[in-house]
């Protein structure tokens, strides 16, 4: 438990129900307990120092490659680079057999089908960004067809970036509306909230945008696109932790959460771990409801990995690159 929040089931007001105005939603968001900026970056710092003992730090390692949203998200990238990273996610290491694979490789929607083509029968996910990744400005109808062409291609996680212009001018009911319009378009496929909490301005605008998200139907709460500074900071996802926590205890229903953009290292990607355990417990430390958004933290796992069971490093060639 931490000193942010109140106890697991009273700490929100009882959400309005799917249909709520605006001004419904915007009294239960304001209706939240304010966030204690001070002491959610005190209670984030003191669990960053937290040790990790040897042989749990092997299996904190295999599991956080596990969690690994393996990402590739520029102008640049070609079906060549998309087909390497998903070698790259089925068998990071192709020396070591033990090493596991990733959850899933996340791409912009053009190239979802080329993922899934590499990644048929692997078990390993195809995450697509949609609606006008990364700023969310196009109409909806676009973000739709963004979401639908995906899925049809093969993307069985769908990553959508809210309306921060929407949400920061207070109308929460489009955002609301949009998230739901996109669950929907998604059919089977999962949703994953991108809050792009850098832009959100207030811990306290972070905790309602998790609130926002996951009333509205979100299957995880995704931190951030990877484009905006600052990203996967440890106190918003301490923040967003707590709101899944709370989220599960008040309705059953577990939320997953997925901090990404500056995760690089090894010692991030534990650092995680430990919040994830301490905030929302140990119900979250599975690759079903938590998950690392990351373009080049594979690599560093891999290095640490071969450390620990070697003494050794690798040299700088071994891994290709991320
Ligand atoms: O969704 C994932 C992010 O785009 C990855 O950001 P990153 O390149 O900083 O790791």
């Amino acid at each position: 438990m931490t000193d942010t929040a109140p106890p697991p089931g009273t700490a929100a007001p009882s959400p309005p129900d799917a249909a709520a105005s605006n001004a419904a939603l915007r009294a239960f968001l304001h209706g939240l307990p304010g966030v204690d900026e001070v002491g959610v970056q005190a209670r984030a710092a003191d669990l960053a120092t937290r040790s990790i003992k040897t042989t749990a730090k092997a299996r904190a390692i295999d599991l956080a490659i596990r969690m690994v949203d393996l990402t590739t998200l520029e102008g640049a990238d070609t079906p060549g680079k998309v087909r390497a990273l998903c070698a790259k996610a089925v068998r990071p290491d192709p020396a070591d057999r033990s090493v596991p694979s990733v959850a899933a490789v996340c791409v912009y929607p053009d190239l979802a089908r080329t993922a899934a083509d590499a990644l048929a029968g692997s078990g390993v996910a195809v995450a697509s960004v949609a609606t006008a990744f990364p700023s969310g400005r196009a109409p909806l109808e676009a973000k739709l067809a963004d979401t639908r062409r995906a899925v049809a291609d093969g993307a069985a996680e769908i990553d959508m970036v809210i309306d921060r212009g929407a949400f920061l001018a207070g109308d929460y009911r489009a955002v609301h509306d949009q998230i739901t319009a996109v669950k929907e378009a998604c059919g089977p496929a999962h949703l994953k909230v991108i809050l792009e909490t850098g832009e959100l301005a207030t811990y306290d605008n972070v905790r309602r945008a998790s609130w926002l998200a996951i009333h509205a139907g979100a299957d995880f709460i995704k931190t951030s696109t990877g484009k905006v500074s600052p990203a996967a900071t440890l106190p918003v996802t301490l923040i967003m932790l707590e709101a899944v926590r709370d989220h599960h205890a008040a309705t059953g229903r577990r939320v997953g959460v997925k901090p990404a953009g500056g995760i690089r290292t090894t010692k991030d990607a534990l650092r995680n771990l430990v919040l994830v355990n301490e905030v929302a417990g140990p119900g979250w430390l599975d690759p079903a409801h938590f998950r690392l958004g990351a373009s080049s933290l594979l690599n560093d796992l891999l290095m640490q990995r071969t450390r620990l069971s070697t003494g050794s490093y690798p040299g700088p060639d071994y891994y290709t690159l991320d």
